[in-house]
């Protein structure tokens, strides 16, 4: 006997009502906005610059907001333009005056470039790290640091493409054998290979516990604002805990 789902045609509520649930379901993210981090240089392989096009595609997909570093070049150009021509939200923090081209999206100045860290990560909820040089090896540390410091408790990927950080996560791993770094600290970092593999990782991510000699720091600017904007965010730690 024929069930009544197949007696629906394509185009009735029923089927489109399912439809529609199936992609809320299929988008639905408990980030607002995740902060990414990247080459202002596009890289040798064609794959890395197909990644940061990716990642953009599944920001937009998922409803989730950009934040970065306001550059149009390298990658960051790739990423931020996937993101606006995708229909997504794109904000831009740039030190006032620095030269960053086209700009696209809400563009917000800061007074210098540790501002312009601080609020990068302040208006995120997440960060992901496409392949990068050194500044994008100094503002993942940072916040792989910070996350370690229990300032933030906000979860950090690396999109590890084509293997781009192998080598810089097994000299984390000797890092923890030779006990520099904690176990709960390596599992800050969540690496994947794809945009989508690292965004569903991330989404199920939850803060290691911390040892009972880590610090307990502050942002260290004042957070009433931050937390107004941030009412009910993600993460936010006991109201006993540095946020
Ligand atoms: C307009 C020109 C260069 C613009 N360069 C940058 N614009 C914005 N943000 C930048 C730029 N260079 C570095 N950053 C920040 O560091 C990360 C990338 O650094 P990397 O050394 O290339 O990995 C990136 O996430 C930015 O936040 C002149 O051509």
């Amino acid at each position: 006997m024929e069930n009544s789902r197949e007696l629906q045609p394509e185009s009735s509520p029923a089927n489109n009502n399912s439809k529609k649930k199936e992609e809320k379901k299929k988008t639905a993210s408990r980030f607002r906005r995740v902060c990414v981090f990247c080459g202002s240089s596009p890289g040798k392989k064609a794959s890395y610059q197909v990644a940061a096009v990716q990642l953009g595609q599944q920001l937009v997909e998922r409803g989730i907001d950009l934040v970065y570093g306001g550059g149009s070049v390298g990658l960051m150009g790739l990423v931020s333009r996937a993101v606006h021509g995708g229909g997504g939200h794109v904000v831009g923090v740039v030190p006032n005056g620095e030269l960053i081209g086209e700009t696209l999206g809400e563009v917000r100045a800061v007074g210098s470039m540790h501002q312009r860290k601080a609020e990068m990560a302040r208006e995120s909820d997440a960060f992901v790290a496409l392949p990068g040089g050194y500044g994008t090896l100094e503002e993942l540390l940072e916040v792989i640091t910070w996350a370690q410091l229990r300032i933030h408790h906000k979860p950090v990927g690396l999109l590890n493409v084509d293997g781009y950080y192998d080598s810089l996560l097994a000299f984390i791993d000797k890092a923890v054998h030779e006990g520099f770094v904690s176990p709960p600290a390596r599992r800050i970092i969540v690496a994947a290979p794809t945009a989508s593999d690292l965004l569903c990782k991330l989404e199920e991510y939850v803060p290691p516990p911390h040892d009972a000699t880590a610090l307990k720091l502050t942002w260290g600017w004042d957070m009433s604002t931050v937390s107004e904007q941030h009412a009910g965010s993600i993460y936010s730690p006991k109201p006993d805990m540095a946020r």
